[in-house]
Protein backbone atom coordinates (compact mmCIF):
# COMPACT_ATOMS: atom_id res chain seq x y z
CA UNK A 1 0.00 0.00 0.00
CA UNK A 2 2.57 2.29 0.92
CA UNK A 3 4.95 1.66 -2.09
CA UNK A 4 1.97 2.03 -4.11
CA UNK A 5 1.29 5.29 -3.17
CA UNK A 6 5.11 6.44 -3.90
CA UNK A 7 4.62 4.88 -7.44
CA UNK A 8 1.46 7.06 -7.69
CA UNK A 9 3.76 10.09 -8.04
CA UNK A 10 5.03 9.23 -11.98
CA UNK A 11 0.91 9.39 -12.45
CA UNK A 12 1.19 13.35 -12.19
CA UNK A 13 2.51 14.10 -15.43
CA UNK A 14 -0.60 12.11 -16.52
CA UNK A 15 -3.41 13.55 -14.30
CA UNK A 16 -5.72 14.84 -17.08
CA UNK A 17 -5.69 11.29 -18.52
CA UNK A 18 -6.25 9.79 -15.02
CA UNK A 19 -9.32 12.55 -14.40
CA UNK A 20 -10.81 11.83 -17.82
CA UNK A 21 -10.86 8.27 -17.29
CA UNK A 22 -13.19 7.92 -14.32
CA UNK A 23 -15.25 11.03 -15.38
CA UNK A 24 -15.78 9.54 -18.82
CA UNK A 25 -16.96 6.55 -16.92
CA UNK A 26 -19.61 8.18 -14.85
CA UNK A 27 -21.20 8.66 -18.08
CA UNK A 28 -21.47 5.85 -18.78
CA UNK A 29 -22.85 4.57 -15.38
CA UNK A 30 -25.50 7.28 -15.28
CA UNK A 31 -26.89 5.64 -18.62
CA UNK A 32 -26.24 1.65 -17.47
CA UNK A 33 -28.81 3.36 -14.00
CA UNK A 34 -31.30 4.47 -16.40
CA UNK A 35 -31.94 1.75 -18.96
CA UNK A 36 -33.97 -0.37 -16.54
CA UNK A 37 -36.01 2.53 -14.88
CA UNK A 38 -36.87 3.39 -18.64
CA UNK A 39 -37.80 -0.28 -19.26
CA UNK A 40 -40.04 -0.25 -16.10
CA UNK A 41 -41.76 2.82 -17.36
CA UNK A 42 -42.31 0.92 -20.72
CA UNK A 43 -44.24 -1.87 -19.22
CA UNK A 44 -45.92 -0.01 -16.48
CA UNK A 45 -47.33 2.60 -18.23
CA UNK A 46 -46.64 2.22 -21.74
CA UNK A 47 -47.70 -1.43 -22.67
CA UNK A 48 -50.11 -1.76 -19.58
CA UNK A 49 -52.15 1.77 -21.13
CA UNK A 50 -51.23 0.70 -24.85
CA UNK A 51 -49.88 4.24 -25.59
CA UNK A 52 -47.55 3.06 -28.21
CA UNK A 53 -45.99 7.18 -28.95
CA UNK A 54 -44.60 6.98 -25.17
CA UNK A 55 -43.60 3.45 -26.04
CA UNK A 56 -41.60 4.31 -29.12
CA UNK A 57 -40.36 8.03 -27.02
CA UNK A 58 -38.92 6.05 -24.22
CA UNK A 59 -37.98 3.62 -26.68
CA UNK A 60 -35.67 5.73 -28.78
CA UNK A 61 -34.42 7.30 -25.38
CA UNK A 62 -33.16 3.84 -24.44
CA UNK A 63 -31.26 3.83 -27.53
CA UNK A 64 -29.98 7.75 -27.18
CA UNK A 65 -28.78 6.71 -23.72
CA UNK A 66 -27.27 3.66 -24.92
CA UNK A 67 -24.99 5.51 -27.18
CA UNK A 68 -24.55 8.12 -24.79
CA UNK A 69 -23.08 5.19 -22.73
CA UNK A 70 -21.03 3.49 -25.11
CA UNK A 71 -19.21 7.17 -25.97
CA UNK A 72 -18.10 7.21 -22.19
CA UNK A 73 -17.24 3.79 -22.13
CA UNK A 74 -15.12 4.07 -24.51
CA UNK A 75 -13.46 7.22 -23.98
CA UNK A 76 -13.28 5.90 -20.76
CA UNK A 77 -10.88 3.16 -21.95
CA UNK A 78 -8.45 5.11 -24.13
CA UNK A 79 -7.59 7.56 -21.35
CA UNK A 80 -7.27 4.89 -18.50
CA UNK A 81 -5.18 3.06 -20.96
CA UNK A 82 -3.14 6.00 -22.08
CA UNK A 83 -2.24 6.90 -17.99
CA UNK A 84 -1.98 3.45 -17.05
CA UNK A 85 0.48 2.85 -20.16
CA UNK A 86 2.50 5.95 -19.61
CA UNK A 87 2.71 5.44 -15.83
CA UNK A 88 4.30 1.75 -16.29
CA UNK A 89 6.61 3.03 -19.56
CA UNK A 90 8.30 5.55 -17.03
CA UNK A 91 8.76 3.35 -14.25
CA UNK A 92 10.27 0.97 -16.63
CA UNK A 93 12.54 3.53 -17.82
CA UNK A 94 13.91 4.08 -13.93
CA UNK A 95 13.83 0.83 -13.22
CA UNK A 96 16.18 0.16 -16.20
CA UNK A 97 18.28 3.32 -15.02
CA UNK A 98 18.94 2.12 -11.82
CA UNK A 99 19.72 -1.19 -12.91
CA UNK A 100 22.55 0.12 -14.95
CA UNK A 101 23.89 1.82 -11.94
CA UNK A 102 23.67 -0.93 -9.30
CA UNK A 103 27.14 -1.98 -8.54
CA UNK A 104 28.33 -5.65 -8.85
CA UNK A 105 27.36 -6.45 -4.59
CA UNK A 106 23.26 -4.30 -5.07
CA UNK A 107 22.85 -6.94 -8.40
CA UNK A 108 24.09 -10.27 -6.66
CA UNK A 109 21.50 -8.96 -3.88
CA UNK A 110 18.66 -9.48 -6.12
CA UNK A 111 19.97 -11.92 -9.02
CA UNK A 112 19.15 -11.94 -12.47
CA UNK A 113 16.06 -13.50 -12.41
CA UNK A 114 14.21 -11.40 -9.84
CA UNK A 115 15.27 -8.76 -11.93
CA UNK A 116 13.35 -9.51 -15.43
CA UNK A 117 10.02 -10.29 -13.21
CA UNK A 118 10.38 -6.96 -11.73
CA UNK A 119 10.89 -5.25 -15.34
CA UNK A 120 8.42 -7.58 -16.72
CA UNK A 121 5.49 -9.22 -14.67
CA UNK A 122 5.42 -6.60 -11.90
CA UNK A 123 5.45 -3.54 -13.98
CA UNK A 124 2.29 -5.28 -16.02
CA UNK A 125 0.25 -6.29 -12.70
CA UNK A 126 0.48 -2.59 -11.35
CA UNK A 127 -0.37 -1.13 -14.87
CA UNK A 128 -3.38 -3.57 -15.07
CA UNK A 129 -4.05 -2.66 -11.59
CA UNK A 130 -4.61 1.05 -12.52
CA UNK A 131 -6.09 0.62 -15.76
CA UNK A 132 -8.79 -1.36 -13.74
CA UNK A 133 -8.69 1.37 -10.67
CA UNK A 134 -9.65 3.88 -13.78
CA UNK A 135 -12.43 2.10 -15.73
CA UNK A 136 -13.73 -0.56 -12.56
CA UNK A 137 -13.15 1.45 -9.76
CA UNK A 138 -15.53 4.06 -10.16
CA UNK A 139 -17.86 1.90 -12.23
CA UNK A 140 -18.34 -0.34 -9.65
CA UNK A 141 -19.27 2.00 -6.67
CA UNK A 142 -20.75 3.79 -8.83
CA UNK A 143 -23.57 1.09 -10.25
CA UNK A 144 -23.73 -0.29 -6.48
CA UNK A 145 -24.74 3.05 -4.80
CA UNK A 146 -26.91 3.41 -7.73
CA UNK A 147 -28.69 0.55 -7.69
CA UNK A 148 -29.51 0.77 -3.76
CA UNK A 149 -30.60 4.77 -3.87
CA UNK A 150 -32.63 3.28 -6.79
CA UNK A 151 -34.29 0.35 -5.50
CA UNK A 152 -34.62 2.49 -2.20
CA UNK A 153 -36.73 4.99 -3.97
CA UNK A 154 -38.64 3.02 -6.64
CA UNK A 155 -39.54 -0.44 -4.60
CA UNK A 156 -39.14 0.19 -0.85
CA UNK A 157 -41.19 -3.01 -0.66
CA UNK A 158 -38.11 -5.29 -1.47
CA UNK A 159 -35.43 -3.10 0.11
CA UNK A 160 -35.05 -5.42 2.87
CA UNK A 161 -34.26 -8.08 0.98
CA UNK A 162 -30.66 -5.92 0.37
CA UNK A 163 -30.36 -5.47 3.75
CA UNK A 164 -29.59 -8.82 4.09
CA UNK A 165 -28.21 -9.78 0.84
CA UNK A 166 -25.41 -6.79 1.21
CA UNK A 167 -23.61 -7.90 4.04
CA UNK A 168 -23.06 -11.24 2.80
CA UNK A 169 -21.38 -10.05 -0.68
CA UNK A 170 -18.62 -7.84 1.04
CA UNK A 171 -18.24 -10.85 3.53
CA UNK A 172 -17.66 -12.66 0.70
CA UNK A 173 -15.29 -9.80 -0.92
CA UNK A 174 -13.03 -8.97 2.01
CA UNK A 175 -12.55 -12.48 2.20
CA UNK A 176 -11.40 -13.78 -0.53
CA UNK A 177 -9.16 -10.64 -1.35
CA UNK A 178 -7.26 -10.81 1.40
CA UNK A 179 -7.03 -14.39 0.45
CA UNK A 180 -5.57 -13.86 -3.07
CA UNK A 181 -3.25 -11.01 -1.82
CA UNK A 182 -1.50 -13.38 0.12
CA UNK A 183 -1.45 -16.29 -2.64
CA UNK A 184 -0.10 -14.09 -5.38
CA UNK A 185 2.87 -13.02 -3.66
CA UNK A 186 3.74 -16.60 -3.62
CA UNK A 187 2.96 -16.89 -7.55
CA UNK A 188 5.63 -14.17 -7.75
CA UNK A 189 8.46 -16.02 -5.87
CA UNK A 190 7.39 -19.01 -8.09
CA UNK A 191 7.57 -16.44 -11.45
CA UNK A 192 10.81 -15.47 -10.08
CA UNK A 193 12.60 -19.02 -9.74
CA UNK A 194 11.16 -19.82 -13.21
CA UNK A 195 12.53 -16.80 -15.08
CA UNK A 196 16.27 -17.75 -12.84
CA UNK A 197 16.01 -21.19 -13.88
CA UNK A 198 15.00 -20.25 -17.70
CA UNK A 199 17.69 -17.64 -17.86
CA UNK A 200 20.46 -19.95 -16.54
CA UNK A 201 19.55 -22.81 -18.89
CA UNK A 202 19.31 -20.68 -21.76
CA UNK A 203 22.60 -18.89 -20.92
CA UNK A 204 24.03 -22.26 -20.39
CA UNK A 205 22.72 -24.27 -23.55
CA UNK A 206 25.97 -25.51 -24.88
CA UNK A 207 27.28 -27.14 -21.92
CA UNK A 208 24.09 -28.55 -20.97
CA UNK A 209 23.77 -30.04 -24.76
CA UNK A 210 27.90 -30.79 -24.43
CA UNK A 211 26.69 -32.43 -21.06
CA UNK A 212 23.68 -34.38 -22.76
CA UNK A 213 21.91 -32.55 -19.48
CA UNK A 214 18.77 -31.63 -21.27
CA UNK A 215 16.53 -34.36 -19.29
CA UNK A 216 18.27 -33.10 -16.14
CA UNK A 217 17.47 -29.48 -16.93
CA UNK A 218 13.73 -30.25 -17.90
CA UNK A 219 13.14 -32.11 -15.03
CA UNK A 220 14.38 -28.83 -13.06
CA UNK A 221 12.47 -26.35 -14.80
CA UNK A 222 9.64 -28.57 -14.96
CA UNK A 223 9.41 -28.65 -10.84
CA UNK A 224 9.87 -25.20 -10.63
CA UNK A 225 6.92 -24.53 -13.31
CA UNK A 226 4.49 -27.44 -11.51
CA UNK A 227 5.06 -25.01 -8.13
CA UNK A 228 4.72 -21.59 -10.47
CA UNK A 229 1.33 -23.71 -11.71
CA UNK A 230 -0.11 -24.78 -8.52
CA UNK A 231 0.49 -21.72 -7.03
CA UNK A 232 -1.38 -20.00 -9.73
CA UNK A 233 -3.99 -22.22 -9.13
CA UNK A 234 -4.65 -22.08 -5.58
CA UNK A 235 -4.60 -17.77 -6.22
CA UNK A 236 -7.14 -18.66 -9.57
CA UNK A 237 -9.11 -20.89 -7.96
CA UNK A 238 -9.98 -19.00 -4.73
CA UNK A 239 -10.53 -15.50 -7.79
CA UNK A 240 -12.90 -18.23 -9.69
CA UNK A 241 -14.66 -19.27 -6.61
CA UNK A 242 -16.11 -16.09 -5.47
CA UNK A 243 -18.53 -15.07 -8.83
CA UNK A 244 -20.63 -18.44 -8.34
CA UNK A 245 -20.94 -17.53 -4.61
CA UNK A 246 -21.83 -14.23 -4.74
CA UNK A 247 -24.60 -15.26 -8.13
CA UNK A 248 -25.72 -17.66 -5.36
CA UNK A 249 -26.72 -15.23 -3.30
CA UNK A 250 -27.79 -12.92 -5.94
CA UNK A 251 -30.22 -15.29 -6.93
CA UNK A 252 -31.29 -15.92 -3.79
CA UNK A 253 -32.43 -12.61 -3.49
CA UNK A 254 -33.97 -12.44 -7.05
CA UNK A 255 -36.36 -15.46 -5.59
CA UNK A 256 -37.52 -13.74 -2.58
CA UNK A 257 -37.92 -10.21 -5.04
CA UNK A 258 -40.19 -12.35 -7.27
CA UNK A 259 -41.52 -14.20 -3.96
CA UNK A 260 -42.63 -10.71 -2.48
CA UNK A 261 -43.41 -9.07 -5.38
CA UNK A 262 -46.04 -11.33 -6.64
CA UNK A 263 -47.65 -10.89 -3.36
CA UNK A 264 -47.42 -7.69 -3.27
CA UNK A 265 -48.56 -7.59 -7.22
CA UNK A 266 -51.86 -9.54 -6.16
CA UNK A 267 -52.59 -7.31 -3.06
CA UNK A 268 -52.63 -4.68 -6.13
CA UNK A 269 -50.11 -2.76 -4.29
CA UNK A 270 -47.17 -3.03 -6.51
CA UNK A 271 -46.88 -2.75 -10.69
CA UNK A 272 -44.85 -5.85 -12.77
CA UNK A 273 -42.26 -3.89 -14.08
CA UNK A 274 -41.45 -2.50 -10.47
CA UNK A 275 -40.26 -6.30 -9.48
CA UNK A 276 -38.35 -6.52 -13.28
CA UNK A 277 -36.43 -3.19 -12.10
CA UNK A 278 -35.62 -4.76 -8.96
CA UNK A 279 -34.32 -8.12 -10.25
CA UNK A 280 -32.50 -5.36 -13.18
CA UNK A 281 -30.85 -3.20 -10.41
CA UNK A 282 -30.39 -6.44 -7.99
CA UNK A 283 -27.66 -7.60 -11.11
CA UNK A 284 -25.98 -4.49 -11.21
CA UNK A 285 -25.44 -3.97 -8.50
CA UNK A 286 -23.72 -7.39 -8.37
CA UNK A 287 -22.50 -6.69 -11.50
CA UNK A 288 -20.69 -3.59 -9.35
CA UNK A 289 -19.66 -4.95 -6.20
CA UNK A 290 -18.10 -7.97 -8.51
CA UNK A 291 -15.78 -5.22 -10.40
CA UNK A 292 -15.19 -3.72 -7.25
CA UNK A 293 -13.79 -7.02 -6.02
CA UNK A 294 -12.27 -8.04 -8.68
CA UNK A 295 -10.57 -4.41 -8.69
CA UNK A 296 -9.73 -4.71 -5.19
CA UNK A 297 -7.96 -8.30 -5.76
CA UNK A 298 -6.22 -6.97 -8.78
CA UNK A 299 -4.65 -4.19 -6.69
CA UNK A 300 -3.68 -6.46 -3.91
CA UNK A 301 -2.39 -8.39 -6.39
CA UNK A 302 -0.44 -6.03 -7.20
CA UNK A 303 1.13 -4.64 -3.96
CA UNK A 304 3.71 -6.97 -3.89
CA UNK A 305 4.66 -6.13 -7.06
CA UNK A 306 4.90 -2.33 -6.01
CA UNK A 307 6.80 -3.30 -3.63
CA UNK A 308 9.24 -4.67 -5.16
CA UNK A 309 9.45 -2.49 -7.68
CA UNK A 310 9.83 0.39 -5.12
CA UNK A 311 12.66 -1.75 -3.43
CA UNK A 312 14.36 -1.95 -6.89
CA UNK A 313 14.12 1.62 -7.10
CA UNK A 314 15.33 2.68 -3.62
CA UNK A 315 18.30 0.57 -3.26
CA UNK A 316 20.83 2.53 -2.08
CA UNK A 317 24.13 2.11 -4.49
CA UNK A 318 26.88 1.20 -2.44
CA UNK A 319 29.62 2.35 -4.73
CA UNK A 320 29.19 5.99 -5.05
CA UNK A 321 30.67 9.67 -5.40
CA UNK A 322 31.61 11.79 -3.28
CA UNK A 323 30.30 15.51 -3.70
CA UNK A 324 33.39 16.84 -5.78
CA UNK A 325 33.91 14.06 -7.42
CA UNK A 326 37.36 14.70 -9.88
CA UNK A 327 37.78 13.86 -13.37
CA UNK A 328 41.62 14.28 -15.06
CA UNK A 329 41.50 14.62 -18.68
CA UNK A 330 44.45 12.00 -18.89
CA UNK A 331 45.27 8.71 -15.57
CA UNK A 332 49.55 8.25 -15.85
CA UNK A 333 48.46 5.23 -14.54
CA UNK A 334 50.41 5.02 -10.94
CA UNK A 335 48.44 2.44 -8.93
CA UNK A 336 48.90 1.94 -5.07
CA UNK A 337 46.92 -0.61 -2.85
CA UNK A 338 47.32 0.16 0.60
CA UNK A 339 46.24 -2.42 2.87
CA UNK A 340 43.29 -3.36 1.25
CA UNK A 341 40.94 -6.10 2.55
CA UNK A 342 37.68 -7.28 1.13
CA UNK A 343 34.83 -9.47 1.51
CA UNK A 344 31.75 -10.16 -0.87
CA UNK A 345 29.23 -10.37 2.12
CA UNK A 346 29.25 -8.12 5.04
CA UNK A 347 30.31 -10.03 7.61
CA UNK A 348 31.84 -12.50 5.03
CA UNK A 349 35.57 -14.08 5.30
CA UNK A 350 38.39 -11.91 3.76
CA UNK A 351 38.76 -12.69 0.45
CA UNK A 352 41.36 -9.75 0.07
CA UNK A 353 43.42 -9.93 3.01
CA UNK A 354 46.61 -6.70 3.49
CA UNK A 355 47.17 -6.12 0.05
CA UNK A 356 49.32 -3.61 -0.60
CA UNK A 357 51.96 -2.66 -3.75
CA UNK A 358 52.35 0.08 -6.27
CA UNK A 359 52.04 -0.13 -9.92
CA UNK A 360 54.19 2.83 -11.95
CA UNK A 361 53.03 4.35 -15.18
CA UNK A 362 53.71 2.21 -17.83
CA UNK A 363 54.66 -1.37 -15.84
CA UNK A 364 53.21 -4.98 -16.66
CA UNK A 365 51.92 -6.01 -13.26
CA UNK A 366 51.54 -10.10 -13.45
CA UNK A 367 49.57 -11.63 -10.82
CA UNK A 368 49.16 -15.12 -10.74
CA UNK A 369 48.32 -17.83 -8.21
CA UNK A 370 46.24 -21.00 -7.16
CA UNK A 371 42.34 -20.58 -7.95
CA UNK A 372 40.20 -18.84 -6.26
CA UNK A 373 43.40 -17.05 -4.21
CA UNK A 374 41.62 -13.40 -5.17
CA UNK A 375 43.04 -12.62 -8.33
CA UNK A 376 40.06 -11.25 -10.26
CA UNK A 377 38.83 -9.83 -7.09
CA UNK A 378 41.51 -7.70 -6.31
CA UNK A 379 41.68 -6.17 -10.19
CA UNK A 380 37.63 -5.90 -9.97
CA UNK A 381 38.34 -3.07 -7.17
CA UNK A 382 40.72 -0.76 -9.97
CA UNK A 383 37.73 0.33 -11.72
CA UNK A 384 35.37 0.15 -8.16
CA UNK A 385 33.34 -2.50 -9.59
CA UNK A 386 33.54 -3.22 -5.45
CA UNK A 387 35.04 -1.42 -3.03
CA UNK A 388 37.46 -2.48 -0.09
CA UNK A 389 36.02 -2.71 3.66
CA UNK A 390 39.32 -1.34 4.27
CA UNK A 391 42.32 0.04 3.18
CA UNK A 392 42.67 2.19 0.28
CA UNK A 393 43.33 2.63 -3.47
CA UNK A 394 45.14 5.04 -5.06
CA UNK A 395 45.38 5.98 -8.78
CA UNK A 396 47.92 8.53 -9.46
CA UNK A 397 47.84 9.81 -5.96
CA UNK A 398 44.12 10.07 -5.89
CA UNK A 399 41.45 7.84 -3.55
CA UNK A 400 39.28 6.13 -6.16
CA UNK A 401 36.76 7.11 -3.63
CA UNK A 402 37.12 10.92 -5.03
CA UNK A 403 37.09 10.37 -8.86
CA UNK A 404 34.20 10.77 -10.72
CA UNK A 405 33.18 6.92 -11.91
CA UNK A 406 32.64 7.27 -14.85
CA UNK A 407 35.51 9.49 -15.47
CA UNK A 408 37.55 6.38 -13.48
CA UNK A 409 35.68 3.55 -15.90
CA UNK A 410 36.55 6.12 -18.68
CA UNK A 411 40.67 5.40 -18.75
CA UNK A 412 40.63 1.91 -17.66
CA UNK A 413 40.55 -0.89 -20.48
CA UNK A 414 38.67 -4.20 -18.50
CA UNK A 415 39.01 -7.46 -20.40
CA UNK A 416 37.36 -9.55 -17.71
CA UNK A 417 37.45 -13.58 -17.47
CA UNK A 418 34.11 -14.14 -19.11
CA UNK A 419 33.91 -13.01 -22.73
CA UNK A 420 30.86 -10.79 -23.11
CA UNK A 421 30.28 -9.33 -26.64
CA UNK A 422 27.16 -7.63 -28.16
CA UNK A 423 25.08 -8.82 -31.04
CA UNK A 424 25.32 -6.21 -33.82
CA UNK A 425 28.80 -5.29 -35.92
CA UNK A 426 32.22 -5.77 -34.74
CA UNK A 427 32.09 -2.15 -35.41
CA UNK A 428 29.22 -1.45 -32.84
CA UNK A 429 31.16 -3.81 -30.56
CA UNK A 430 34.86 -1.89 -30.36
CA UNK A 431 32.60 1.65 -30.77
CA UNK A 432 31.71 0.03 -27.29
CA UNK A 433 35.17 0.85 -25.90
CA UNK A 434 35.01 3.93 -27.53
CA UNK A 435 32.08 5.84 -29.06
CA UNK A 436 33.91 8.19 -31.65
CA UNK A 437 36.99 5.30 -32.77
CA UNK A 438 37.89 6.22 -36.16
CA UNK A 439 38.62 3.59 -39.16
CA UNK A 440 41.97 3.52 -37.90
CA UNK A 441 41.39 3.51 -34.49
CA UNK A 442 39.80 -0.08 -35.05
CA UNK A 443 42.57 -1.23 -37.51
CA UNK A 444 44.92 -0.50 -35.03
CA UNK A 445 43.39 -1.58 -31.87
CA UNK A 446 42.47 -5.25 -33.63
CA UNK A 447 45.60 -5.37 -35.18
CA UNK A 448 47.37 -4.70 -31.18
CA UNK A 449 44.77 -7.76 -30.49
CA UNK A 450 45.63 -10.07 -32.89
CA UNK A 451 42.12 -9.56 -34.16
CA UNK A 452 42.74 -8.59 -37.58
CA UNK A 453 43.62 -11.47 -39.15
CA UNK A 454 40.28 -13.22 -38.91
CA UNK A 455 38.59 -9.65 -39.20
CA UNK A 456 39.94 -9.82 -42.76
CA UNK A 457 38.95 -13.41 -43.91
CA UNK A 458 35.60 -11.92 -42.83
CA UNK A 459 33.45 -10.31 -46.38
CA UNK A 460 32.56 -7.47 -44.40
CA UNK A 461 35.31 -6.88 -42.29
CA UNK A 462 34.36 -4.60 -39.60
CA UNK A 463 30.69 -5.12 -40.55
CA UNK A 464 30.73 -8.60 -39.72
CA UNK A 465 27.27 -9.29 -38.07
CA UNK A 466 27.47 -11.21 -34.63
CA UNK A 467 24.53 -13.29 -33.41
CA UNK A 468 23.70 -12.91 -29.70
CA UNK A 469 26.59 -14.23 -27.25
CA UNK A 470 28.64 -14.00 -30.22
CA UNK A 471 28.34 -17.75 -30.83
CA UNK A 472 29.46 -16.90 -34.45
CA UNK A 473 33.12 -16.43 -33.26
CA UNK A 474 35.59 -19.22 -31.85
CA UNK A 475 36.74 -18.51 -28.02
CA UNK A 476 39.83 -17.22 -29.39
CA UNK A 477 38.22 -14.89 -31.96
CA UNK A 478 35.98 -13.65 -29.05
CA UNK A 479 38.52 -12.91 -26.41
CA UNK A 480 40.41 -11.43 -29.09
CA UNK A 481 37.93 -8.90 -29.91
CA UNK A 482 37.43 -8.43 -26.66
CA UNK A 483 41.08 -7.07 -26.21
CA UNK A 484 40.97 -4.80 -28.94
CA UNK A 485 37.53 -3.11 -27.71
CA UNK A 486 39.40 -2.75 -24.74
CA UNK A 487 42.34 -1.22 -26.50
CA UNK A 488 40.34 1.11 -28.54
CA UNK A 489 40.08 3.51 -25.72
CA UNK A 490 44.33 3.81 -25.29
CA UNK A 491 43.55 3.42 -21.76
CA UNK A 492 46.19 4.90 -19.13
CA UNK A 493 45.09 1.25 -17.05
CA UNK A 494 44.65 -1.71 -19.03
CA UNK A 495 43.55 -4.79 -16.92
CA UNK A 496 43.49 -7.95 -18.62
CA UNK A 497 41.92 -10.97 -16.70
CA UNK A 498 42.63 -14.31 -17.82
CA UNK A 499 41.89 -13.02 -21.40
CA UNK A 500 44.57 -14.98 -23.37
CA UNK A 501 43.30 -18.34 -21.95
CA UNK A 502 41.84 -19.42 -25.55
CA UNK A 503 44.31 -17.92 -27.54
CA UNK A 504 47.97 -19.84 -28.69
CA UNK A 505 51.40 -18.86 -26.91
CA UNK A 506 52.36 -17.16 -29.86
CA UNK A 507 49.70 -15.22 -30.70
CA UNK A 508 49.91 -14.18 -26.74
CA UNK A 509 53.42 -12.75 -26.92
CA UNK A 510 52.43 -11.35 -30.26
CA UNK A 511 49.80 -9.49 -28.72
CA UNK A 512 52.07 -8.59 -25.59
CA UNK A 513 54.59 -7.00 -28.07
CA UNK A 514 52.44 -5.13 -30.00
CA UNK A 515 50.65 -3.46 -26.74
CA UNK A 516 53.90 -2.46 -25.45
CA UNK A 517 54.84 -0.85 -29.00
CA UNK A 518 51.55 1.24 -29.55
CA UNK A 519 50.93 2.32 -25.70
CA UNK A 520 53.92 2.09 -23.83
CA UNK A 521 52.76 4.34 -21.39
CA UNK A 522 50.10 2.37 -20.22
CA UNK A 523 50.04 0.44 -16.94
CA UNK A 524 49.05 -3.34 -17.60
CA UNK A 525 47.68 -6.01 -15.06
CA UNK A 526 47.94 -9.42 -16.59
CA UNK A 527 45.96 -12.05 -15.04
CA UNK A 528 46.93 -15.56 -16.21
CA UNK A 529 47.21 -18.63 -14.62
CA UNK A 530 50.43 -19.51 -17.32
CA UNK A 531 53.37 -18.16 -16.43
CA UNK A 532 54.65 -17.89 -20.45
CA UNK A 533 51.92 -15.01 -19.92
CA UNK A 534 53.49 -13.20 -17.57
CA UNK A 535 57.12 -14.05 -17.63
CA UNK A 536 58.47 -10.48 -18.49
CA UNK A 537 56.65 -8.51 -15.98
CA UNK A 538 58.41 -5.58 -14.75
CA UNK A 539 56.74 -7.12 -11.55
CA UNK A 540 54.57 -10.62 -10.67
CA UNK A 541 52.17 -10.82 -7.79
CA UNK A 542 51.83 -14.35 -6.48
CA UNK A 543 48.48 -14.93 -4.58
CA UNK A 544 47.74 -17.22 -1.83
CA UNK A 545 44.24 -17.32 -0.41
CA UNK A 546 43.74 -13.90 -0.42
CA UNK A 547 47.14 -12.66 0.17
CA UNK A 548 50.36 -11.39 -1.57
CA UNK A 549 52.57 -14.02 -0.73
CA UNK A 550 55.64 -12.45 -2.46
CA UNK A 551 56.28 -9.59 -5.27
CA UNK A 552 59.23 -9.85 -7.86
CA UNK A 553 60.49 -10.42 -11.62
CA UNK A 554 60.57 -13.76 -12.40
CA UNK A 555 63.81 -14.43 -11.56
CA UNK A 556 63.47 -12.89 -8.00
CA UNK A 557 60.08 -14.33 -7.11
CA UNK A 558 62.37 -18.15 -8.30
CA UNK A 559 64.86 -17.03 -6.10
CA UNK A 560 62.55 -16.57 -3.20
CA UNK A 561 58.79 -17.75 -3.68
CA UNK A 562 58.06 -21.41 -2.83
CA UNK A 563 54.98 -21.55 -4.43
CA UNK A 564 56.17 -19.06 -7.20
CA UNK A 565 58.67 -21.98 -7.73
CA UNK A 566 56.31 -24.83 -7.82
CA UNK A 567 53.85 -23.27 -10.12
CA UNK A 568 56.94 -22.71 -12.37
CA UNK A 569 58.28 -26.78 -12.09
CA UNK A 570 54.37 -27.71 -12.86
CA UNK A 571 54.57 -25.51 -15.97
CA UNK A 572 58.57 -25.98 -16.92
CA UNK A 573 57.99 -28.80 -19.37
CA UNK A 574 55.46 -27.02 -21.32
CA UNK A 575 56.49 -24.36 -23.95
CA UNK A 576 57.68 -21.10 -22.41
CA UNK A 577 57.67 -18.19 -25.15
CA UNK A 578 59.19 -14.79 -24.61
CA UNK A 579 58.92 -12.63 -27.58
CA UNK A 580 62.20 -11.46 -28.05
N1 LIG B 1 30.58 -12.43 -6.71
C1 LIG B 1 31.09 -13.17 -5.71
N2 LIG B 1 30.37 -13.37 -4.60
C2 LIG B 1 30.87 -14.11 -3.57
N3 LIG B 1 32.09 -14.69 -3.57
C3 LIG B 1 32.85 -14.54 -4.66
C4 LIG B 1 32.39 -13.78 -5.79
N4 LIG B 1 33.36 -13.81 -6.73
C5 LIG B 1 34.37 -14.54 -6.22
N5 LIG B 1 34.07 -14.99 -4.99
C6 LIG B 1 34.93 -15.78 -4.10
O1 LIG B 1 36.11 -15.02 -3.86
C7 LIG B 1 37.26 -15.85 -3.87
C8 LIG B 1 38.28 -15.29 -4.86
O2 LIG B 1 37.73 -15.35 -6.14
P1 LIG B 1 38.50 -14.78 -7.41
O3 LIG B 1 37.59 -14.88 -8.57
O4 LIG B 1 39.06 -13.45 -7.08
O5 LIG B 1 39.68 -15.85 -7.54
P2 LIG B 1 40.76 -16.00 -8.68
O6 LIG B 1 42.06 -16.07 -8.01
O7 LIG B 1 40.59 -14.97 -9.73
O8 LIG B 1 40.35 -17.44 -9.25
P3 LIG B 1 40.52 -18.02 -10.72
O9 LIG B 1 41.96 -18.19 -11.00
O10 LIG B 1 39.85 -19.36 -10.61
O11 LIG B 1 39.82 -17.10 -11.66
C9 LIG B 1 36.78 -17.25 -4.22
O12 LIG B 1 36.74 -17.98 -3.03
C10 LIG B 1 35.39 -17.05 -4.76
O13 LIG B 1 34.58 -18.12 -4.38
Amino acid sequence: MHSMKKLLHYLKPYKWFAILGPILMCMEVMMDLLQPTLMQKIIDEGITNHDNAYVIKLGLLMLLSAIVGLVGGAGSSVYAAKAAVHFSTDIRRNLFKKIERFSNQNSDSFGTGKLITIVTNDIASIQSSLIMTLRVFVRGPLLFIGSVIIVWTTARELFPILLVAIPVLMLLIYYFSKKTGELFSYVQKAMDQVNTKLQETLAGIRVVKAFDRQGHEKKQFQHFNYLLTQRNMSAEQVILTLMPLMMFVVNIGIVAGIWFGAIKVNEGTMQVGVILAFINYLNIMMNGLMSSSNVLMQITRSFPSADRIVQVLETEIDITETNHPVSPQKVFGNVVFRDVDFSYSKNGEHVLKNISFTAKPGETIGIIGPTGSGKSTLVKLIPRLYDPDSGEVFIDGINLKNYSIQNLRSVIGFVPQKVTLFSGSIEENLRYGKDDATGDDMEIASQSAAAIEFIDKLEERFSHTLTQGATNLSGGQKQRLSMARAFIREPGILILDDSTSAIDAISESAVQHALKQSYPNTTVFIISSKISSIIDADKILVMEDGRIDAIGTHEELLRKSELYRDIYQTQKGREVISYE
